[in-house]
């Protein structure tokens, strides 16, 4: 690229073939080497279109890179060993070959997961935790009370409504909300401090909480809306679950169905079948795996 440059300023500058060639034997002493290294003027009319050959070199400053000359005699492929093939052609190309990663440096991923109650976010995010590594799914705060087989710390940090408010004052919380009675939130500093490990973070909140995300975090951030097939394979979900009263349940069917119409502003929809939880989590593997892909990386500061 540098010599191409160079060549390209040198034939602009119309000078003449010998004083050209002292000046690219100047920058690059390689040249010295080459036997019979001849510069001269392609079309006598338009001096700007040069050629530099031995042989060897030549060019053009209106050529392609593909169909650019060598610029140094590049030995027999079939005689060569790799080496000298290679210091051929980085003195061809005048650079050497970079051992620097080639694709973009990839940043922590703060991954969304949102959708109705019951639609099976924990479940999908119990599965994900198993089968995927370098993950940090984060630890809700929550003022409501711990259901049968939850564990304090792990599936969420049950604390008092006077602690958790003391947390909104102290601004400890990325987002918090106040669903069905109870208070849940994101303790900021849990996130920071996995992202810095390289971790990618995942949030597991209700579509309430994933709106206040999306102002917060725009699109720093991939918003996932988990769904099932149907309004009445979720019902029949949460009736199942059997941890609503009659009360609760109402109340969250009603609200599902407004959260529905939420869903245009996520980034992705993932259906989580009956029966085929296992299909859901490669789904959400699989998003994750095409955002690390991306060649314009979300970037989130916390
Ligand atoms: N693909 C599935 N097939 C069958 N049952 C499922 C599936 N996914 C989840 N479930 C079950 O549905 C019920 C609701 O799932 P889960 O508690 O994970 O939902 P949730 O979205 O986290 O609910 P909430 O927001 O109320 O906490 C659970 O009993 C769970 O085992």
């Amino acid at each position: 690229m540098i010599f191409r440059r160079l060549c390209s300023s040198f034939t602009r500058s119309n000078l003449h073939a010998p004083l050209l060639e002292k000046k690219l034997t100047n920058t690059f002493p390689i040249f010295k080497t080459i036997p019979t290294l001849h510069i001269q003027s392609c079309y006598k009319s338009k001096p700007q279109k040069l050629c530099v050959t031995r042989h060897s070199v030549s060019f053009s400053s209106q050529m392609g890179d593909a169909r650019r000359p060598l610029a140094v005699p590049i030995p027999d492929l079939d005689k060569a060993n790799k080496t000298e093939l290679l210091r051929a052609l980085e003195a061809s190309l005048g650079s050497p070959f970079s051992m620097d990663p080639i694709c973009p440096v990839q940043s922590p991923l703060i991954i969304v997961i949102s959708g109705p109650s019951g639609v099976g976010k924990d479940a999908v995010i119990k599965r994900l935790r198993e089968v995927r590594a370098g993950l940090h799914f984060v630890v809700t705060a929550t003022s409501r009370a711990m259901r049968p087989g939850e564990v304090h710390g792990k599936d969420y940090y049950f604390i008092s409504k006077e602690q958790f408010l003391s947390m909104v004052q102290q601004d400890e919380l990325l987002e918090y909300a106040l669903v069905y009675g109870d208070y849940k939130g994101i303790p900021k500093q849990q996130i920071r401090e996995f992202m810095e490990k390289g971790n990618d973070i995942v949030l597991r909140v209700d579509i309430q909480g994933a709106r206040t995300l999306r102002k917060i975090l725009g699109n720093s951030a991939v918003f996932i809306f988990l769904v099932a097939e149907s309004e009445l394979t979720l019902v029949q979900r949460l009736i199942d679950r059997k941890t609503e009263t009659k009360e609760g349940l109402l109340v969250r069917i009603n609200t599902a169905r407004e959260e529905v119409k939420h869903m245009k502003s996520f980034d992705y929809v993932v259906v989580n079948e009956e029966g085929k939880l296992e299909n859901a989590v490669q789904m959400v593997e699989s998003i994750i795996d095409a955002e690390k892909a991306k060649v314009h990386q979300r970037r989130a500061v916390i």
